[in-house]
């Protein structure tokens, strides 16, 4: 069973701004156009060409289908390829040649009449044929074909009754013939015209799908990469970072690690409450990140632990350490109260290393460095900075009891 949501109903519907009926007609002005410009022009070259069967045919009606033809559907016929070329919406442009099809029946049937034989009756079949054209070859929308072939219809059979020896027997005949053609052909227009509708909106849909998929996605993509305590980036992007430089390792590249740990944050959260740890986290991972470069990645390494990594061109140790001091005097400058602290506020104990990537172990040997150093800054009292060389991190490697970082 063929199951369609009426055609109508389709058509109405709000789209944006406007209707799906006029985005339909918009985004296939072009490709309706190109099909009622071969079907025009097919059914222009038939139309004239048919004046020579008129001729041997009909010749007692010759000039005047010549007359008629050509004086009469000629011009208009030009007008209307003119007209295909305005900037007006496809649905004028084939109602404008609904119309000359109509025209041309009128015309077409005043030269049969005119022609005063019996022998035209045979003609009105060509009639029918028209109506299929009108329906099923051109394939306008619905209502185009409904009145178009109405109009041929009632033109056909009113004219009709203007032919010598016609008979109701004969128009009955004929009706047997023209009434299906005529219902079946609007019957697949209609479906025609619905179907395509169809798979239009469906595209559409798809279409839109689509899009918001890829929005959704790449908001994913943006909320993976993202803290969402404190903003900052996380290791996701550390480790995607250390992909990157990993992969293209340039020749005097010095990459520095900074890695600061709040003091006594366990006591902070103890005193003041996790929430308000989660304000303090929040407030020093902004300082850092004002105290850093532009170009400096700086991610949350873990519960309050943060790292920036720099990668530069040329042997940068004093500005590393100067980096980390600033990280240190913004956050200490900060001075949310911390009870448990020496100084009474928040403050930070930071470990740098600077160095060569290491091709063979990555990132990894310089952040276990600065970890080294950090926890050297932890045991000589906190709230400070110290240096760490990357070979003293292949040695805490090698102790058992030696923080390490994990591999990234
Ligand atoms: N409020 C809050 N606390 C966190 C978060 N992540 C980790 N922490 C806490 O941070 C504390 C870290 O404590 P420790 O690793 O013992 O270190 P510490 O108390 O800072 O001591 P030192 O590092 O030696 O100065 C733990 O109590 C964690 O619960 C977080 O997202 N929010």
């Amino acid at each position: 069973m063929y199951r369609l949501t009426p055609y109508y109903r389709q058509l109405s519907q709000p789209a944006g701004d406007s209707t799906v009926r006029q985005q339909y007609d918009l985004d296939r002005h072009d490709e309706r156009l190109r099909s009622l410009k071969r079907v025009c022009a097919w059914l222009a070259l038939f139309y004239f060409t048919y004046t020579l069967v008129d001729i041997y045919l009909l010749p007692e009606a010759a000039w005047r289908s010549i007359v008629l033809r050509f004086g009469l559907v000629g011009p208009p016929t030009l007008l209307l390829f003119a007209y295909f070329k305005r900037p007006v919406s496809i649905r004028r442009k084939e109602l404008a040649a609904v119309c000359q099809g109509c025209l041309g029946t009128l015309v077409w049937c005043m030269i049969l009449i005119s022609a005063n034989t019996p022998d035209v009756l045979n003609y009105y079949y060509a009639g029918l044929v028209f109506i299929l054209v009108l329906t099923i070859v051109a394939t306008p929308p619905f209502e185009q074909s409904l009145y178009g072939t109405l109009f041929v219809f009632a033109t056909l059979y009113i004219t009709i009754w203007f032919l010598p020896e016609v008979t109701l027997h004969y128009i009955l005949l004929h009706l047997s013939v023209g009434i299906p053609i005529l219902v079946l052909s609007l019957m697949a227009n209609y479906r025609f015209s619905a179907e395509s509708l169809r798979l239009y909106l469906e595209k559409n849909s798809v279409d839109a799908l689509r899009q918001e998929l890829a929005k959704r996605n790449t908001e994913l993509e943006r909320i993976s990469y993202i803290d969402p305590l404190t903003g900052l980036a996380n290791r996701r992007v550390l480790a995607r970072h250390a992909d990157e430089l990993h992969k293209k390792i340039e020749p005097n590249q010095i990459i520095t690690i900074i890695i600061a740990d709040v003091d006594h944050f366990k006591a902070f959260n103890d005193y003041y409450g996790h929430a308000e740890g989660d304000s303090c986290l929040r407030a020093v991972a902004k300082a850092i990140s004002a105290a850093c470069d532009k170009e400096d990645v700086v991610c949350r390494f873990g519960g309050e632990e943060f790292l920036v990594l720099r990668s530069e061109h040329s042997p940068q140790m004093d500005s590393a350490i100067d980096t980390a001091e600033n990280i240190r005097q913004a956050v200490a400058d900060l001075a949310i109260p911390h009870q448990a602290a020496q100084e009474g506020k928040v403050t930070l104990s930071i470990g740098v290393c600077t160095g060569p990537l290491d091709p063979g172990v990555g990132l990894n040997s310089l952040i276990n460095a600065a970890d080294v150093a950090l926890y050297a800054a932890k045991r000589e009292g906190r709230n400070r900075v110290r240096y760490g060389n990357p070979s003293d991190a292949a040695l805490a490697l090698l102790a058992p009891q030696s923080p390490v970082t994990p591999t990234i």
